[in-house]
């Protein structure tokens, strides 16, 4: 399989990226490669790939309108226009739905988002809706969670994900059988609020806990409260 990793210098990006190149062709792009908001340039990236992991964006809770319109409104329905019947696997976020606060959170959720950033990761779930069903390819959009080698804060234990969990989710993504998906990008965390539930047999291995007393509350670690909280 011929798979297009956009975003590849990012972080979520080299924490995958090892795995998919022991198991596919990957062609991994970035800026110096092509700005993905311009059209052509997105074109001209997906020409004969099979499937698209993409990860380019801008990834700040904090953002506003301005400096995510670009990254993560043009470049994501560049991506859908140009993906034609090629797999999209696309990064979104917790924050999609980061105003639950109470009960588990399940993929079947509907996007709730507590914050414009996760306003665009919400966009990009029905815009991904929308192309598969239009087109009759696959999307599965990944609701990734805090993807760090190591819990980065005390408010991130029930949203980690280890990055072995996260390199079976992407290629679970890559290969299940499926049409469109929803799926949680977590790993499975003693105490999390956050199902790892999902239809594309994801089954996280790591476990948060092991952390649990090596990591503080770092004030400010999340601009979501519902999403730290
Ligand atoms: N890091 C996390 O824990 C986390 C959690 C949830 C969701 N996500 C999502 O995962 C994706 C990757 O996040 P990250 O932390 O690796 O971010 P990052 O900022 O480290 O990497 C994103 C990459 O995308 C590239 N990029 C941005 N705009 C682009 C454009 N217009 N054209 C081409 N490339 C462009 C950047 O140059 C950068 O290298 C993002 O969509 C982010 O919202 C990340
Ligand atoms: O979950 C998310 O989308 C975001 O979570 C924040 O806490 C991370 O610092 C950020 O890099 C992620 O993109």
């Amino acid at each position: 399989m011929r798979v297009l990793v956009t975003g590849a210098a990012g972080s979520v990006a080299r924490q995958v990226l090892p795995a998919l190149e022991r198991r596919y062709e990957v062609r991994p792009v970035d800026l110096p490669d092509g700005d993905l908001s311009d059209l052509e340039a997105a074109r001209r990236l997906t020409t004969g790939v099979d499937a698209v992991v993409h990860l380019a964006g801008n990834p700040q809770p904090a953002a506003g309108w301005e400096s995510l319109h670009r990254p993560n409104i043009v470049a994501l329905t560049n991506i859908l226009a140009v993906a034609g019947r090629s797999r999209v696997v696309l990064a979104s976020s917790v924050h999609a739905v980061g105003q639950y606060r109470l009960g588990g959170v399940d993929a079947q959720r509907p996007a709730a988002p507590c914050c414009s950033y996760g306003a665009t990761k919400a966009f990009a779930e029905v815009a991904a809706r929308a192309h598969s069903y239009q087109t009759g390819g696959t999307a599965i959009c990944l609701r990734l969670g805090a993807c760090t080698p190591t819990p980065p804060a005390r408010q991130a234990l029930e949203l980690w994900l280890a990055p072995e969990d996260l390199q079976q989710l992407v290629i679970r993504a890559l290969e299940a059988p499926a049409r469109f998906a929803i799926v949680p990008g977590v790993s499975a965390n003693t105490g999390s609020r956050w199902s790892t539930a999902n239809t594309i047999g994801y089954r996280p291995t790591k476990d948060s806990a092991q952390y649990r007393n090596q990591v503080d509350d770092v004030p400010g670690w999340a601009t979501c409260e519902g999403a730290a909280a």
